[in-house]
């Protein structure tokens, strides 16, 4: 088992004097710069990725993949293909792909994409992977691709709860074919076995058989993705049968790829406008994008305030109002704390359903919530599936954030409406966002 070398200590959230106006750069996207290396990595050429987000769960991705045998080198890239980066300027991952080897060792942190992305890739290596992770790792749910890896031909060896640590005896190939699976604890099972498909002899047809299904943007995501480096993939959306996707055998392309900014990390950004009545910008907000962050301008809009999108990216003005929301969220589980903790600082009640699967996410994020917010005074139900969220005069106090950056930010919010509120293990922020802490200080001119 591994852990974080973070070391816990308490940050003072900073307190907004006045309404926020600031222009936020947000790095690139970790759901997308993940799937990237996954499907370069996979690819019969060489490839590029500009502008990866660079961060703990992207570097024990790149690590991973570099632990079975691909290239993948770190540049300054010289020919930048960013609209208005100065030729030269923007950083670049090229990526080498090379057979794929074991054994290896891959530290899976507690990276969902990392977990459940990989062992299927380690079916296609000439020797054993083995997974270890951080100890929230071994909790997270991973029977969904255990199971339907040794369904469509390979040998997996876990201790028998379908959880981490495993190994998988990669022997070079896997059959592939069909498989059905409950994706209904997480939608990465899919999105794991989609990436991989077009490497395994038979193709995959996934088939969930779960009765929901979470987070359908970052199946897009995949999808779209897949296509983009020449897989031919059926799905439900175009036209193919309900709940299955099938993905044809074929060799994948090395692309030049820029990664979109992470517009779930640009939400603490677009909410500290919304809470204090000011105005963010988030330049290179995508025209149009599977990453669930883009439901934002949709969300925040009717909490109050509004957003424009222009080619200086997305702007969001609050009112100074925030209006309590009733929304289901299960598309886009990962805003749930952001949203959260601007409901907590609204005129209004909330609630949030269609979340229930957060409780397996880096911590139980719905009692996570619920503890942390109440602590400050305020007054969060948990539901069956969501959080029901009564807004109180809130007062300061200390903001735990066990180990997930999303509570990070979510305490970093409402320490902007409420004094003295300070946030444990504000470092927590480097698995998607290393710098949160100065970006957040620079947004408020500090
Ligand atoms: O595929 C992805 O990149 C992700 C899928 C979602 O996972 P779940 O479906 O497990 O919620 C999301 O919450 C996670 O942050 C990233
Ligand atoms: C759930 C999340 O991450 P992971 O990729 O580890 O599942 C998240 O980033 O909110």
């Amino acid at each position: 088992m591994t852990e974080s070398s973070v070391q816990p200590a308490l940050w003072p959230a900073p307190h907004a004097s006045g309404a926020v106006d600031a222009t936020v750069t947000v790095p690139g996207s970790k759901s997308v710069t993940n799937r990237a290396l996954v499907l370069a990595s996979l690819a019969a050429e060489p490839g590029w990725l500009r502008r990866p987000l660079r961060s703990r769960d992207t570097l024990l991705m790149a690590q991973a993949l570099r632990a079975m045998g691909v290239g993948i080198e770190e540049t300054i890239s010289s020919n930048s293909t960013v609209a208005g980066e100065p030729e030269g300027s923007g950083e670049a991952w090229r990526i080498i792909p090379a057979g794929l080897h074991g054994p290896a060792t891959v530290d899976v942190g507690n990276a969902g994409t990392v977990m459940r992305f990989l062992p299927p890739v380690a079916t296609l290596a000439d020797g054993p992977v083995r997974f270890d992770g951080d100890a929230r790792a071994y909790e997270r749910p991973l029977t969904g691709v255990i199971e339907a890896l040794r369904a469509l031909g390979a040998r997996v060896d876990d201790d028998g709860r379908g959880a981490l640590p495993l190994t998988v005896h990669g022997v070079g190939a896997l059959d592939g074919g069909p498989v059905s699976i409950d994706a209904s604890s997480s939608s990465q099972f899919v999105s794991a076995l989609l990436l991989s498909g077009p490497r395994f002899n038979q193709g995959v047809e996934v088939r969930h058989t779960g009765s929901t299904l979470p987070s359908l943007p970052h199946i897009r995501m995949t999808v779209d993705m897949l296509r983009a480096v020449g897989a031919q993939v059926d799905e439900p959306e175009t036209g193919g049968e309900p709940n299955v996707w099938r993905v044809s055998p074929s060799a994948l392309l090395g692309r030049d790829l820029t990664i979109e900014p992470d517009l779930s990390n640009a939400q603490p950004f677009l909410a500290a406008a919304l809470v204090t009545g000011g105005r963010v910008t988030v330049p290179d907000w995508p025209e149009r994008t599977t990453q669930p962050g883009d439901a934002l301008r949709d969300i925040f809009t009717a909490m109050g305030g509004s957003c424009e999108l222009t080619e200086h990216g997305l702007t969001f003005t609050g009112t100074g109002r925030v209006r309590g929301i009733d929304v289901d969220l299960g598309e886009v589980g990962e805003l749930t704390p952001g949203i959260a903790a601007a409901a907590a600082l609204a005129d209004s009640p909330s609630t949030l359903r269609g979340v229930a699967h957060l409780r397996l996410h880096e911590t139980d994020r719905l009692a996570a919530l619920t503890e942390e917010i109440n602590a400050l005074g305020g007054d969060v139900t948990e539901t069956a599936d969501g959080l029901h969220i009564r807004p109180r005069p809130l007062h300061g106090g200390v903001f735990h954030t066990y180990d997930d950056h999303r509570m990070a930010t979510a305490g970093a919010v409402i320490g902007l409406a409420v004094k003295d509120v300070e946030i444990e293990n504000v470092g927590t922020t480097a698995k998607t966002l290393p710098d949160f802490p100065d970006m957040w200080t620079g947004m408020l001119g500090a």
